[in-house]
């Protein structure tokens, strides 16, 4: 029906599109998405005939777009412009009625084509009414009565729709796309510029993603409407799940939250001083909460607590957090924390040269073994609180991922100092920081799950770290995937199994690695672990070099795994909250290329009853 080729488009020698190829076929429902800006109309009226490229090809029905006259383009497409206002008093049938001025027709048909379109964009009722005293709606539904009107008649058109559905209610806006649906399936090709995502994934066959007047993406809505791409375009965090029975994707968009902090300038300081007064407020009532708790309480980020802190005791880094980390090393003997919901992870030692390996960064020697996932990394701040030095990383929401701090044996505190006023950020007042609404994981039905086919790539892993990519492959939630492990690979244990099974590793004195991890680090505590204290709810590892605090109220399920590799079978207990998310893992101490320790797994599998 429609080939475009190398299409470019300039308004006053600025470039508007560029390079654009598309080809729209007879029958089909082909939708526009794009930024605000992005070319959409600008595109839609070039294939209207409406403005001219500035170079490119186009072919409608198999000749140059360029070389049809008026009369042809009206019997041959139809146009519904993004704003349609009218500066005269006509009545709505005088408006759909527009349509057809062009038309040869005996009045009959006429009346017949406006009497149709009138009704089946329920704006019959109004059809004496003055257009302007109409709801933006209506006469959203009266243009579209008229641009249908236009072509009732005819086969084989081009109908290109420019946010046909902005002003519509939700019964309306699918009304009108399942007009224009209907239309393809006797011939019509539908061209139409869409916001709702979800109205594209209903609706349309192809989307063209549009971005700064180039095609970045173009195919079915199930291979566009990916929350990578919607990124790309919009700058917006989604979640899209599919529906497997029709293939069509379904995108949830994340909250965004402001204070008007962020925008107006005259709320800055009085949002900085409720916050640091209900915080104090806070500490008063409960003199032994930690920030972590405070934050908690009060529905903010620890990093929002500590922009309410500035001073010359909590001083904001600048962001270059790479270089921040590369200056660790410099610091000495310190103690590593990395903490979850659930769990912290505190490793004393001296920081090796950091390794940039792209989308990580390792730091690896026998006491500190970290992952961080550097661009979840956005804040860093220096803190000191009595008698305690600390550099501590936050992410984009303002949450914890990893902090350092000096101890007795860490070098002079001028290190430190001048680490500090390095990289101190110019701009020390108060900001807000977002937090982006979390939208829970939507995971998939087992019944929608390939089970033979996730069970046998389980079981031909080569290496546990490939436990990820299959996780991926099936859209599994991590304890989803246990529960649908090969028999004898996945197994539940109790709590006091657990505890028992720690206990014997502390008494037989079975080295082990133990990892705890949030979005922005994964930090590993390999060896021994010998002063095991339960307190209360916390179980507790209180070693010189190593502690570790995993709360057990937190624990839903806790599992004993088992996944192949080339080294042998390796085995891991792995512990998890009430959203599936991972606390803490164990597994015995182990290198790659040396088989799984014999006193580990025989120590596991001893408590097998
Ligand atoms: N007459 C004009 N003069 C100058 N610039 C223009 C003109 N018309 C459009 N533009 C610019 O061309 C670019 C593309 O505009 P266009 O209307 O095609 O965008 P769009 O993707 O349809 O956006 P929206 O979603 O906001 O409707 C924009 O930067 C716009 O400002």
């Amino acid at each position: 029906m429609l080939q475009v080729q190398s299409l470019s488009y300039e308004i006053k020698g600025r470039s508007i599109l560029r390079e654009i190829d598309i080809s729209i076929q007879k029958g089909e429902f082909y939708a526009i998405v794009g930024a605000n800006g992005a070319g959409k109309t600008s595109l839609l009226r070039i294939l209207a005939s409406d403005l001219k490229p500035a170079k490119g090809e186009i072919w409608f029905k198999g000749k140059p777009l360029r070389s049809y006259s008026l009369k042809e383009l009206a019997y041959s497409r139809a146009f519904l412009h993004q704003s349609n206002s009218m500066a005269m008093a006509f009545t709505v049938e005088e408006v759909v009625r527009m349509g057809r001025y062009h038309l040869k027709a005996v009045q009959k048909q006429h009346d017949l084509a406006i009497m149709e379109c009138m009704r089946i964009c329920e704006v019959d009722h109004l059809a004496d009414r003055k257009i302007q005293q109409l709801s933006g709606g209506e006469q959203q539904r009266v243009h579209f009565a008229r641009v249908l009107a236009q072509v009732w008649d005819q086969k084989d058109v081009l109908l290109l729709l420019d946010e046909p559905v902005a002003s519509m209610d939700i019964q309306f806006q699918h009304q009108t796309l399942a007009i224009a649906k209907a239309l393809t399936a006797v011939g019509f090709s539908v061209v139409a510029i869409l916001h709702e995502l979800n109205l594209v994934a209903q609706y349309a066959d192809r989307v063209l993603m549009l971005k700064s007047g180039r095609k970045w993406w173009e195919g079915a809505p199930i291979e566009v409407l990916k929350p990578e791409n919607i990124y790309a375009i919009f700058g917006v965090q989604t979640k899209v799940s599919t529906d497997m029975a029709t293939l069509t994707p379904s995108v949830q968009t994340c909250t965004v939250h402001y204070s008007a902090a962020k925008f107006n300038s005259n709320y800055k300081h009085e949002l900085a001083m409720e916050l640091k007064e209900k915080y104090e407020n806070y500490k008063k009532d409960h003199p032994k909460a930690r920030i972590y708790d405070c934050a908690k309480a009060l529905a903010v980020s620890e990093a929002q607590l500590l922009l309410t802190q500035l001073s010359d005791d909590v001083v904001l880094l600048k962001d270059d957090m790479w270089a921040i980390l590369q200056e660790l090393p410099r610091l000495g003997h310190v103690m590593a924390l990395t903490r979850n919901d659930a769990c912290v992870h505190e490793r004393k030692g001296t920081y090796p040269a950091a390794a940039n390996e792209g989308h990580v960064v390792l730091f690896h020697n026998d006491d500190i073994d970290l992952r961080v996932f550097i661009q979840n990394w956005a804040y860093a701040f220096a803190v000191k609180v009595k008698d305690l030095w600390s550099i501590q990383f936050f992410d984009t929401s303002g949450l914890a991922v990893h902090k350092v701090y000096l101890t007795k044996d860490s070098n002079p505190l001028a290190v430190y100092e001048e680490l500090v006023n390095a990289y101190r950020a110019v701009d020390q007042t108060y900001f807000t920081i977002n937090i982006p609404a979390v939208l829970s994981d939507i995971s998939i039905p087992d019944s929608e799950i390939d089970i033979d086919s996730f069970q046998s790539d389980w079981l031909n892993m080569k290496d546990s770290h490939e436990f990820f990519g299959i996780l991926r492959k099936y859209s599994l939630q991590r304890t989803q995937a246990l529960r649908l492990a090969p028999a004898g690979f996945a197994e539940e244990m109790s709590s006091d199994r657990f505890s028992e099974i720690l206990n014997e590793v502390s008494e037989q004195q079975v080295p082990v690695m133990v990892f705890v991890s949030n979005k922005g680090c994964i930090q590993i505590h390999s060896g021994l672990i010998s002063r095991l204290v339960t307190m209360d709810n916390w179980f507790n590892v209180l070693d010189p070099q190593f502690n570790l605090h995993l709360n057990m109220d937190a624990i839903d399920q806790i599992w004993l795994v088992r996944k192949p590799s080339t080294d042998g079978d390796v085995h891991a207990m792995e512990v998890y909250d009430k959203q599936g998310n991972l606390i803490v893992q164990f597994f015995g101490k182990r290198k790659p290329g040396v088989p799984e320790l014999e006193s580990w797994r025989s120590l596991l599998l001893a408590q097998k009853v």
